[in-house]
């Protein structure tokens, strides 16, 4: 259960009316819940109690500040994928020595800039970046500790779009070449190698390719350790699934997951590090908004809302569901609408005949599962301004992105010298 339950008929985000934050706020903007974040990251901590872990919570899925300094006060690392993201970090106040570092090319820049914070890992996605890693820490005189993230060959069974771990994916070095690529990092100067990392793909809803993915994994940490290698830590990656769609849904739990992990790995000794991003955040937020117009077309009905697909653009990308859902609960019957954006493009649906309770200009929706790949993903296209983030905790709330004005986002300074003769 999340903390956007309903009471007199009125959506809340734990103990306040969203229709309250909205008014003062203005739509459309993305709410989200303290509790929920703490509440999801004590279930893999919990569920991991007994073993040498660290969850890395992996900050692409929403960068706020505050958002991340909520899960770090928890105790959570972070897995970055660029400078930026471990800037974003380590200002929010997780320690270097709980940061993985992962991505598919890592720049000279970013690397020198990762070395002089003294981070746990960098996780190696290529011969060429090994190469460069070594340059790079020898010449500032530091050693990066290093894991190579695996490519199993294994299909994570989701969105072609999210799926990593295949060999025609550009993710990782190919498992079968995996012995040969660590023994030559063994001889670089300025790599320790000290781990293995994967990632199959993201919103699994099934356990079995994790499964068969850290069997595989398993097996090679056995190689690498007969052909000489110390590997003492094993990063399993994100992944695990949210249910989006209650009624069709059944991603595994993380307490089964977390079994599953043990019986398949528990026994190597290693340091357990898990990158999970959507299963934290996912559910800890809505995205608020407000009806504009409802159009009657030719055969179908509109319901035109104020967010559109530059600020939640996961339904246009990858067909994804969110539900929506009347702010203020009625009676009526419900009915079939397109629920779209106003933005100039027929992608710009959130959802094609969902059935739903006839609204009026000005009423309010709220679209479920809103806080993972949301805010971050969106953009300013059409000239909207990107939409306010909010962040409940109890009965208080703060804003912690404003809106901007237009002239933050219409970029005065774009007119060269020229143009302006
Ligand atoms: C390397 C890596 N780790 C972790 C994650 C987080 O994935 P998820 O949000 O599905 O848990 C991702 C994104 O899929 C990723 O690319
Ligand atoms: N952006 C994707 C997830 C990508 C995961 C990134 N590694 C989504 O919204 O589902």
């Amino acid at each position: 259960m999340d903390h956007f339950g309903f009471a007199q008929g009125e959506m809340y985000v734990e103990g306040l009316r969203v229709s309250e934050i909205a008014e003062a706020v203005g739509t459309p903007f993305y709410c989200y819940s303290t509790e929920t974040l703490v509440r999801h990251y004590k279930v893999f901590s919990d569920a991991f109690a007994q073993n040498d872990f660290l969850l890395c919570y992996a900050v692409k899925a929403n960068t706020n500040q505050a958002v991340i300094k909520t899960l770090a006060d928890q105790g959570a690392g972070a897995d970055v994928v660029s400078e930026g993201e471990m800037r974003r970090a380590l200002l929010a106040g997780v320690s270097p020595e709980k940061i993985v570092y992962s991505g598919v090319a890592k720049t000279e820049g970013e690397m020198a800039f990762a070395l002089g914070q003294g981070i746990l890992q960098f996780n190696v996605e290529s011969e060429p970046e090994l190469e460069q890693l070594s340059r790079i820490a020898t010449s500032l005189g530091k050693v990066a500790a290093i894991a190579f993230r695996i490519n199993p060959d294994v299909d994570a069974r989701t969105h072609a779009k999210i799926s990593t771990g295949k060999a025609e994916n550009k993710f990782g070095v190919p498992w079968t070449r995996a012995r040969e690529i660590y023994a030559r990092a063994a001889k670089l100067p300025g790599i320790k190698v000290q781990g293995v990392d994967l990632h199959i793909g993201s919103q699994l809803t099934e356990l079995a390719p994790f499964e068969e993915a850290f069997h595989r994994i398993g097996q090679l940490i056995e190689d690498l350790r007969a052909d000489g290698h110390e590997i003492s830590v094993l990063d399993l990656g994100g992944g695990l699934g949210i249910p989006y769609e209650q009624a069709g849904e059944q991603p595994p739990l993380p307490l089964d997951y977390a079994e599953m992990v043990k019986r398949v790995v528990g026994h190597l000794g290693c340091k357990i590090v898990i990158e999970p991003g959507r299963l934290l955040v996912g559910n800890a937020g809505i995205l608020v908004s407000k009806v504009i117009y409802v159009k009657e077309g030719e055969n179908r009905k509109f319901l035109i809302l104020d967010a559109a697909m530059n600020d939640l653009i996961r339904p246009s990308m990858y067909d994804a569901y969110h539900e929506i859902v009347p702010v203020v609960e009625s009676d009526a019957a419900p009915e079939p609408y397109d629920i779209v954006g106003p933005v100039c493009e027929t992608g710009d649906t959130f959802a094609r005949g969902r059935d739903i309770a006839p609204l009026k200009g000005g009423d309010l929706v709220a679209m479920r599962s809103a806080g993972a790949y949301g805010a971050v993903m969106a953009s300013t296209y059409n000239t909207r301004p990107l939409v306010p983030e909010v962040l409940v905790n109890g009965a208080e709330y703060a804003i912690i992105r404003p809106r901007p004005s237009y002239d933050d986002i219409i970029g005065l300074d774009q007119i060269p010298a020229w143009l302006k003769e």
